[in-house]
């Protein structure tokens, strides 16, 4: 029944299925999905509450992390048929990824690590458990003043995932990404021994693990903590608004605004191929008397971007007083232009007053429940890609993306990359402003394909000298990917430290098949 052929070559049965379940999916997100993230939310905020108050975290570490080596050392002293990975569910990260490895590899119980360590704010250091999540640690820090340099803007990025993987945020231009505002990281190696990675010591394999960490997927050792930079800080962001023009004046007006010392933060979202709005960010004590302050994260405001497209539209140049932690998670409450799709009124005034004190949805509840026809229909039409270039050649990237996939709006996050040691390698020998061009949205191209359209995506971003963020689906083989980063370092760890046959190598972990 219903097997008769559409145009896009699936059952006609199908089709209908696929669009009812993709357009009613509203439905079991608002009424179970949003009051379940609600209550998880408010129980782990109690929990770490009374965690901080009776400081129970240092202690349990040590338990933590004793249990983890002996999980390494069983592993090594067995067979070694299976290798070893996080036991982190594959539907609990933030990424479009279904780890097949997941069920074939032996599980390393690091996700029990997630608590906050200590502060020492004469060093100016965190000492954080890797699923420390970034929504927990501005809780944690800016009540007493502090900030982590970097914070990627969704509540439940992990520490793990930003240092293993790869975090970007809009004060880059001045701090690079995360991996080089970290201080130091303790690993367990495939034989079960701790050790710590530091920046800057005399030990070269220290120094060597220390570079070689960010990225590796978990395949250099498990991290047991991060030793983080944090900086003074101030409640409130002046921000400014900047409506800009096509692809060139964007790309000199983030040029211009990335050189500017005093900005703290710059970021640029590009709404068509005519207008674009850039934003330049100090940190500040509060507005002026007769200013306003606009509380952008509270429950009733319009989504963020679409504030700015409303300003990029009356293309008048605006600046407001934002409250800090509201301004780091601005992407959140509409997992940046995400949850239209899931839910299309959920900018609707109505719904915010009513019902947006619940959003946003957690994104690991709506991963689990993602499955059959919904999966199939993401990976068909969506694409989900943050790719790294030279912000020089951005005018050019964006012309690639807008040939490719004509999606809007793009994400733009300028940042520093300097040369040193690692997986990605930008061999000029001085800093190098880069810049993160995300793309997330339905692709409005007819002739879309996900490999073909991805793996053009991908050859212009090596052309240039880039790199793609590996949360997202990557399609280039094995010779492209290790063009496109650089495994020197990489491979002498994986020799040093025993991880060959205890790990698989990054791209086993990150390539398409090994997902699904
Ligand atoms: C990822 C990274 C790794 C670094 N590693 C070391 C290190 O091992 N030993 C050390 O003494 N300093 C190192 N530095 C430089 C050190 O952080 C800075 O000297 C100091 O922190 C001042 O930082 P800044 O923010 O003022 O300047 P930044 O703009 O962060 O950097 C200052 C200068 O240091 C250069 N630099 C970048 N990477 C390295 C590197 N691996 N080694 C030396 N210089 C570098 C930059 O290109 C720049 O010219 C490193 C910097 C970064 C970003
Ligand atoms: N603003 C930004 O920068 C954003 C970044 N992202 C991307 O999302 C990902 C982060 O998602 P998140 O859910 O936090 O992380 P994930 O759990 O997805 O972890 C990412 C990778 O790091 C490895 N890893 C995580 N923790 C450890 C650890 N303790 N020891 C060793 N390896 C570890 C994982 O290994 P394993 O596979 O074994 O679990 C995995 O391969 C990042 O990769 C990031 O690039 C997404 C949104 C925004
Ligand atoms: C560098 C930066 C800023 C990256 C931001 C990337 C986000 C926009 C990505 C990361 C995870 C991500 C791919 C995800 C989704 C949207 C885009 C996200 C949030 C969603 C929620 C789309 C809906 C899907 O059904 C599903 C729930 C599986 C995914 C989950 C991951």
């Amino acid at each position: 029944m219903g097997s008769s052929s559409s145009p896009l070559g699936l059952p006609l049965n199908e089709i209908i299925l696929e669009f009812l379940l993709h357009h009613l999916r509203f439905i079991p997100v608002c009424f179970i999905l949003l009051p379940l993230s609600f209550i998880y939310d408010l129980v782990t905020r109690a929990r770490n509450y009374v965690v901080h108050s009776v400081n129970s975290a240092p202690r349990a570490h040590d338990r933590k992390v004793a249990k983890i080596q002996a999980e390494v050392r069983e592993w090594a002293a067995g067979d070694r048929k299976k290798k070893m990975c996080n036991a982190r569910s594959g539907w609990n990260t933030m990424s479009f990824r279904y780890p097949l490895y997941k069920n074939t590899s032996t599980l390393i119980s690091t996700n029990t690590l997630i608590d906050i360590l200590e502060v020492d704010e004469e060093a100016r250091t965190i000492r954080v458990e890797p699923m420390v999540s970034m929504g927990e640690i501005t809780n944690y820090l800016l009540p007493r003043g502090f900030s982590l340099p970097i914070v990627p803007e969704l509540d439940d990025l992990t520490v793990g995932g930003m240092i293993n993987g790869c975090g970007v945020e809009s004060s880059g231009r001045k701090y690079g990404l995360f991996q080089h505002i970290c201080v130091s990281y303790e690993i367990v190696t495939a034989d079960g021994s701790l050790v710590v990675a530091k920046k800057g010591t005399e030990d070269a394999e220290s120094q060597g693990l220390f570079y070689g960490i960010p990225w590796s997927h978990g395949t250099l050792g498990f991290l047991v903590a991060a030793t983080i930079r944090i900086i003074p800080c101030k409640p409130f962001v002046k921000l400014t608004y900047m409506p800009v023009g096509g692809f060139k004046d964007m790309t000199a007006k983030l040029q211009s605004e990335s050189t500017v010392a005093e900005n703290e933060f710059v970021e640029g979202i590009q709404f068509s191929q005519e207008m674009g709005v850039v934003m330049k960010g100090r940190f500040s004590d509060g507005p002026p008397k007769n200013r306003e302050i606009n509380e952008i994260g509270k429950w009733h405001k319009p989504w963020f971007y679409t504030h700015v497209e409303g300003i990029g539209n009356k293309n008048e140049e605006v600046t407001e007083y934002i409250p800090l932690r509201e301004y780091y998670h601005r992407h959140s409450k509409s997992i940046f232009w995400e949850l239209e799709e899931i839910i299309p009124f959920g900018n609707n005034v109505l719904f915010r007053w009513f019902y947006g004190w619940l959003c946003p949805p957690k994104i690991s509840f709506l991963k689990y429940t993602t499955f059959g026809a919904v999966r199939r229909i993401y990976e068909r039409r969506h694409v989900l890609q943050d790719m790294l270039i030279p912000l020089t050649d951005l005018e050019k990237g964006l012309q690639v993306f807008h040939e490719k996939t004509n999606i809007y709006p793009v994400w733009l996050c300028p940042f520093n990359l300097p040369t040193c040691p690692g997986f990605v390698k930008q061999k000029t020998g001085r800093n190098v402003l880069y810049v993160d061009v995300g793309v997330y949205g339905v692709c409005k191209k007819d002739d879309y394909d996900p490999r073909k359209t991805t793996r053009e995506l991908e050859e212009f971003v090596r052309s240039v000298e880039g790199v793609q963020m590996l949360y997202a689906d990557t399609y280039m083989t094995r010779e492209e990917f290790y063009q496109m980063f650089d495994s020197s370092l990489y491979e002498w760890l994986r020799v040093k430290l025993n991880a060959k046959d205890a790990f698989p190598d990054v791209y086993d972990k990150v390539k398409k098949e090994a997902r699904f």
